[in-house]
């Protein structure tokens, strides 16, 4: 049997930050990974995903500039597309990640680990063998989500993609079918479409990417639209065939014929195979955490679980952000050292409720943070929403020719300072952090008046945001 102070199942970016965390607190650390060492975020979801957009982005960039627009007619290289794809995904090996794990002193347990009752965990390793590791301190679950796909007849047999074949496909699809309004779905119809396929997107709702302000999906829909892809709403497929291409039936009577078929319909957390039973959890569920990251409804504070399998929030940056904070815990806590809970303290991973960043890599790119005017009703916010057309600041007009985009503070009236902000157009991603500052900063409108941008760049949003605020 071995034992260490903390195991961590599972060796995507939110184990790898947990483990590394836990390891720099003076705890001994086995890390256990079934694939790759790296996560899904690696090599097949936030790398090679934005390796497959960001020759379209740059593309379009040049695009909308008289004067560049006569340098750029041709279509993108899909070839060379594909080979700086594959280098981002380190071609699906885990070396790099395996040196970095060793340099940090972190064991690496190759193999399926399963909860096996309180504080231990079983592996089953890829010579057919079976190791049990035990822990003093915490094992902490990091094992993410899979892709969900409905029950659907045929489906199965029909070899759809999911993100893992969407991110990682060796060739161009002809036609592609796309099923879903979510950020993979708008993501991937963005990529492959600049790659050369016909994308045709079945969104069952009335809109994309829901879960951010309304004109972020409208705005993506409408480019979409433009630049060929047949977005069609309100379409549910009912039935899938496969004999060669694949042929989806629709509920509106019709059938679609394509090549592949992406089903990009959500994720389900990585806890069907995972022994949580043994635990008293019920497996295929999100594992519930506290602040801490302590799992909710099991007894003795030993077991930690953070990123996506927590379901708080589906992004690296988050998983990360729970890693750093939850093996700092866990280490704190093994050492007798005292925790910092208050709101936005050492010890509390408060940004999850309060100010989670995400940017699509759409074209125009969303950026958002925070609550929705939407989500700030709901709670019973006394908000007020200031919005400001991105196309009138000069550095925006500057960066494209007839920029269009639209930004959005949502405004707590109580205490005047934002709640969330969203940024849709052309280059907003790296404007996201500033919003993001003024949110966990909780920066009055007052002091923001101070925080002056730079002439002529697009953040010259914030000023017109206030003025707008101001009237
Ligand atoms: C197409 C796509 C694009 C995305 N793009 C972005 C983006 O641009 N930015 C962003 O922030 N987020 C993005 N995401 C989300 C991001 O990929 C996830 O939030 C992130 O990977 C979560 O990290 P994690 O470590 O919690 O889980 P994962 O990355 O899923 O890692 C979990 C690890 O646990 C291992 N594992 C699972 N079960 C076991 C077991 N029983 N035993 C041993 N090991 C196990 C898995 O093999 C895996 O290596 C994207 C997602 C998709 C699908
Ligand atoms: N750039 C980024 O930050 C980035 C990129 C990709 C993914 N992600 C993260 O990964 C997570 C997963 O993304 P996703 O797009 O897979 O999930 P999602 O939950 O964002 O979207 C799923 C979509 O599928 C639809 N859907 C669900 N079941 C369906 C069915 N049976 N038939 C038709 N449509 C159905 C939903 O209505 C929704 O539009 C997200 O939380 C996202 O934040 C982030």
């Amino acid at each position: 049997m071995d034992e260490f102070d903390v195991v961590v199942l599972g060796g995507g970016p939110t184990g790898e930050n947990l483990a590394e965390r836990a390891h720099a607190g003076g705890l001994t650390v086995a890390l256990v990974e079934a694939e790759l060492v790296g996560g899904e975020c690696s090599y097949w979801a936030c790398m090679p995903s934005k390796a497959l957009l960001r020759p379209a982005a740059a593309r379009a960039d040049a695009a909308r500039v008289a004067g560049a627009r006569e340098a750029v007619t041709g279509a993108l290289d899909a070839a060379a597309v594909l080979r700086r794809r594959d280098s981002f995904a380190s071609d699906w090996k885990d070396d790099g990640q395996v040196a970095w794990l060793n340099s940090a002193g972190i064991t690496l347990v190759r193999g399926h680990g399963r909860l096996d009752g309180e504080r231990r965990v079983a592996v089953d390793t890829p010579d057919g063998g079976r190791r049990v590791l035990t822990a003093r301190h915490a094992v902490a679950v990091c094992t993410g989500t899979r892709a969900a796909l409905p029950e659907l007849p045929g489906l199965a047999d029909a070899r759809p993609w999911t993100s893992r074949e969407a991110t990682a496909s060796q060739t161009v699809p002809e036609r592609l079918a796309v099923v879903g309004g979510g950020v993979v779905a708008a993501e991937m119809a963005t990529a492959w479409r600049s790659l050369g396929s016909e994308v045709t997107l079945l969104v069952r709702g009335r809109r994309l990417l829901s879960k951010l302000e309304p004109f972020a999906g409208e705005l993506v829909a409408d480019s979409l639209r433009e630049s060929g892809v047949d977005v069609r709403f309100g379409t549910s497929v009912t039935e899938v065939r496969r004999d060669g291409p694949v042929t989806l039936a629709l509920d509106g009577g019709e059938t679609l014929t394509a090549d592949e078929v992406l089903f990009a319909t959500g994720r389900v957390p990585a806890t069907a195979d995972l022994g949580v039973e043994s635990v008293g959890l019920e497996a295929g569920r999100p594992i519930e955490v506290d602040d801490t990251g302590l799992a909710v409804g099991v007894e003795g504070g030993w077991l930690y679980a953070a990123g996506d399998v927590t379901g708080r929030a589906l992004l690296t940056h988050q998983g990360k952000y729970q890693g750093r904070i939850f093996g700092t815990v866990i280490a704190d806590r093994a050492a007798g050292r005292e925790l910092d809970l208050a709101p936005w303290g050492r010890s509390v991973a408060t940004a999850d409720r309060r100010a989670v960043p995400q940017v699509v890599f759409t074209d125009p790119e969303v950026a958002a943070v925070g609550l929705t005017l939407e989500e700030a009703q709901r709670q019973g916010r006394r908000v007020r929403a200031v919005d400001y057309d991105l196309g009138h600041v000069a550095g925006a007009s500057l960066y494209a020719d007839g920029y269009r985009g639209r930004a959005r503070a949502v405004v707590d009236l109580d205490r005047e300072t934002l709640l969330g902000v969203t940024f849709v157009g052309a280059g907003v991603a790296e404007l996201l952090h500033s919003a993001t500052v003024a949110v966990v900063g909780e920066i009055p409108l007052a002091r923001l008046w101070h925080a002056v941008p730079a002439y002529p760049t697009i953040s010259e949003i914030w000023l017109r945001l206030l003025e707008t605020y101001r009237g």
